[in-house]
């Protein structure tokens, strides 16, 4: 797992975006062979998005040979509610970048059989060669998707009741009147999450502090779901100062000398590539076996 700490949420927006760039133009996608990129909701990812649109303006980057699938949805929700998933992800990001829409998979947590339409999501994931890269962000619980506390390691995409903490944290969004949070959702579970090829994991704020000590510093627990990224091969967390606030002091000195190195020997096989003594794709993997 790397950790990246950059000192404010745009920061760490303007970062993971760069980085998403440079793994979809990397990955050359065709029609054929398309991009599957797996995105969240939430406050935390919004830097993140308006960072990509500025890609796809400038002409940087485009979302023609992606596939998306969100994380997850209310359920019970009208699709077009202004606090809907679907509604928040157009108007957030999708209605500003280039993806077709019939590229876009959310949940749809109005589906007349709930188990049916988790099941198929599954099964949709899986027939377009699983998820590249998914991006997600966590509770203040830990929790990432909706999967809560107490969630199973091994959880597939389901409905899932929503935690108490949830729903409060989320009453912002329905005019702080708890009474109108939904109290299911569908998710996405952490198996799925795990089985990506790659997790990048967003989280910013003095009030995710806590969730990401137990995450990172404490053992894979699932009382702090995002901890099981622990048995990722290829995780990214990107934080801001403030979500750094219960770490140990050692434990983002250690992190940020991960970074150093990596970016020196980032700068070394670039040399090494720019005079044709590494081929091209070796001087990637050599620097990709930090993780
Ligand atoms: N289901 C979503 C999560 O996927 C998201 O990570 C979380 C954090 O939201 P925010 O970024 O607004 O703190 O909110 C909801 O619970």
């Amino acid at each position: 797992m790397r950790l990246i700490v950059r000192d404010d949420p745009s920061a760490v927006g303007d970062y993971i975006a760069n980085y998403i760039c440079k793994r979809i133009n990397d990955y050359n996608a065709t029609p054929e062979r398309p991009f599957v990129l797996g995105l969240p909701t939430g406050s935390s990812p919004i830097p993140t998005y308006k960072a990509l649109i500025k890609l796809v303006k400038e002409g940087k980057l485009s979302f023609k040979n992606v596939i998306t699938f969100n994380m997850d949805e209310y359920v019970g929700l009208p699709q077009d509610h202004s606090e809907s998933y679907h509604t928040f992800m157009f108007r957030e990001f999708f209605s500003h970048i280039d993806i077709p829409p019939a590229q876009v998979n959310i949940l749809n947590g109005n589906a007349e059989d709930l188990i049916a339409e988790c099941n198929q999501y599954e099964a949709k994931i899986k027939a377009v060669g699983g998820i590249e890269l998914f991006l997600g962000g966590i509770g203040s619980d830990g929790h990432i998707a909706f999967n809560e506390p107490g969630s199973s390691l091994a959880s597939r995409t389901r409905i899932k009741t929503l935690a108490y903490d949830t729903i409060l944290a989320n009453a912002r969004f329905f005019e702080n009147d708890i009474s109108k949070v939904p109290r299911m959702a569908l998710t996405v579970g952490v198996a799925t999450v795990l089985d990506s090829r790659e997790v990048v994991v967003v989280v910013t704020g003095l009030n995710k502090a806590l969730a990401l000590s137990k995450a990172i510093e404490e053992g894979v627990n699932h009382l702090w779901t995002l901890s099981a990224l622990q048995l990722h091969p290829w995780a990214l967390i990107v934080v801001d100062e403030d979500a750094t606030s219960e770490l140990h002091v050692k434990t983002v000195k250690y992190f940020r000398s991960i970074e150093m190195v990596q970016a020196e020997v980032e700068r070394t096989q670039a040399e090494l590539k720019a005079r044709g003594v590494v081929a091209a794709g070796v001087a990637e993997q050599q620097v990709g076996s930090m993780e």
